[in-house]
Formats: structure tokens, C-alpha cells, sequence
């Protein structure tokens, strides 16, 4: 095994948190996050004066000066608790303790699908008015990648190939995703992302358990992402 993955599978952690400290995290974090996120949209749309604009700063300055008087190292990686309930809250595309991650939360059935409904704002803006394309892909990988886990048949992002068939608007958005089969470590995976008008972009992958998690190697992790 090399040295980074073995690195990376030290950010697999069992932490033994029980269910009800997990609800107290994120009824704490959550909110922050939510704060921060809102704090991207206002310092892209805010047009108050300058004098506002140094004081609102001097008070970000402030919050973080006490966040930082004890911080985890980082990345926060994937951690689970004496349940089993999992927490990738460091998830660039979904995490809840990740403010740069558009606010998704993902519904799952256990035949391999997931959905959410969520809505965009201007910080996730690409042309003028509509959605990023790489933004669409994140939110269709991670969409993806989730129906895979859901369906017991989880992997890392193998192939990712989207149609982009229409512009993506801001605001109200749907992305959903099904397993179409699994093929022994690969898991094909289609879905597509929607706005009022209808599909906007589709997407195919392929999700492969990679190999440091299907050996008989005792650093072994049933879910890799
Ligand atoms: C709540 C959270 C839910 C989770 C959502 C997660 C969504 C987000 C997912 C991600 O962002 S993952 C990060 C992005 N992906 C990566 O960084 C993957 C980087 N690539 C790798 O780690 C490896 O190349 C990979 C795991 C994809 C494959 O490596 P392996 O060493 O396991 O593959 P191997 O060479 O043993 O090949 C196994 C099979 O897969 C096939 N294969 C390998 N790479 C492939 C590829 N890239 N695309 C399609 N098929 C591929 C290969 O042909 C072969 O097919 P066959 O068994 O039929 O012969």
C-alpha cells in the first residue's frame, strides 16, 4: 500500500459518537454552516458603503479569531458513529459542515436511488443568470455516486459523462439518481438534473470499489467514499 492512500484511509475513523451527540453537532454546525453560506451570497451581492462594508469585515475578523482558538487539522474526512450512521460532513458536494457545498440533502431508497430538491443561488452562477456547468457535475457525481452507496454498491467516480441539453437555471433544482446495474466492482449509475422547464443536464457513471478497498488487506473499508 502506498503512503497516500494509507494516509487516506486514516480519515476513515470510528468514533463511537452515539446518535444523539451526532443530532447535537448538527444542530450546532449546521447552522454555521448555513450562516457561512449565506455570508458567500451577501459579500457577492451586498452594495452597502465602505464604511459598512470595513465594519462587517472587523466583525468576521472577530468570529474568526474565536473559531480558531481550536481547530481540527483537517481534511475532516468520513467518520461514523457507535450506529453505524456516517458523517461526511467535510463533502465538498454535500457535506453539512461544508459551506462552499451547494445546501443538498439527499433522500435514498435501498433499491439504488437518491433525489433532492434544493435550491441555487447567484454564488453558483456560471453564464450570466444560469448555473455552472461544474457545479451541475458536482451535484450529478455526487448524486450518482450516493444512489450507488444507497443501492450497497458504492465506489469512487470511475467515468463521469454528462449532456448538458439546456441552460441550468439559479433557483429551484431537482437532481436525482439510479443504479442501472452493478457489474461486479462497477456500479452504472444514470440521472439527471432538473428546473422548471425540465431535464437540463444527464448524466452516466461508472463507480468502481477501487482496489485498496476490496482486497483481503486488513486496512479494508466497506465503503470507500
Ligand atoms: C454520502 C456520500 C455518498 C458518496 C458520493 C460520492 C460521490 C463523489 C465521488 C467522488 O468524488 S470520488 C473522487 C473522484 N474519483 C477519483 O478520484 C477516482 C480516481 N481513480 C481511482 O481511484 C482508480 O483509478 C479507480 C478506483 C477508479 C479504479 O482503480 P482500480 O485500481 O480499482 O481499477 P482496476 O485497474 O483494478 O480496474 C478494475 C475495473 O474497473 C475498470 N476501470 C478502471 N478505471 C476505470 C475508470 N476510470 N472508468 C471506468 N472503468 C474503469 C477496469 O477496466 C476494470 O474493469 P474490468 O474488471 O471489467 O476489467
Amino acid at each position: 500500500m502506498t503512503d497516500s492512500i494509507a494516509q487516506q484511509q486514516m480519515l476513515y475513523v470510528r468514533d463511537e459518537m452515539s446518535d444523539a451527540e451526532i443530532a447535537e453537532q448538527a444542530d450546532l454546525y449546521g447552522p454555521l454552516t448555513d450562516s457561512v453560506r449565506e455570508l458567500i451570497e451577501l459579500a457577492l451581492l451586498t452594495e452597502v458603503d465602505g464604511p459598512e462594508v470595513r465594519a462587517a469585515q472587523e466583525h468576521l475578523e472577530s468570529a474568526k479569531q474565536i473559531l480558531r482558538t481550536r481547530v481540527n487539522p483537517g481534511p475532516y474526512g468520513v467518520r461514523w458513529g457507535a450506529s453505524g450512521q456516517k458523517r461526511a460532513w467535510g463533502n465538498a458536494a454535500a457535506g453539512l459542515r461544508n459551506a462552499i457545498a451547494p445546501p443538498l440533502v439527499f433522500n435514498f431508497d435501498a433499491d439504488g436511488r437518491a433525489w433532492t430538491d434544493f435550491h441555487l443561488g447567484s454564488a453558483y452562477e456560471g453564464p450570466a443568470g444560469l448555473t455552472h456547468g461544474g457545479i451541475a457535475a458536482l451535484v450529478l457525481d455526487q448524486a450518482l455516486g450516493s444512489a450507488a452507496e444507497a443501492g450497497g454498491a458504492p465506489g469512487m467516480t470511475g467515468t463521469l459523462n454528462l449532456r448538458y441539453l439546456r441552460p441550468t437555471p439559479l433557483g429551484a433544482l431537482h437532481a436525482e439518481a439510479r443504479i442501472d446495474r452493478v457489474e461486479g466492482i462497477k456500479t452504472i449509475v444514470t440521472g439527471q438534473l432538473s428546473g422548471p422547464d425540465g431535464v437540463c443536464v444527464e448524466a452516466e457513471g461508472i463507480f468502481i470499489l477501487p482496489r485498496w478497498a476490496r482486497g483481503g488487506d486488513s486496512a479494508k473499508v466497506s465503503d470507500p467514499v
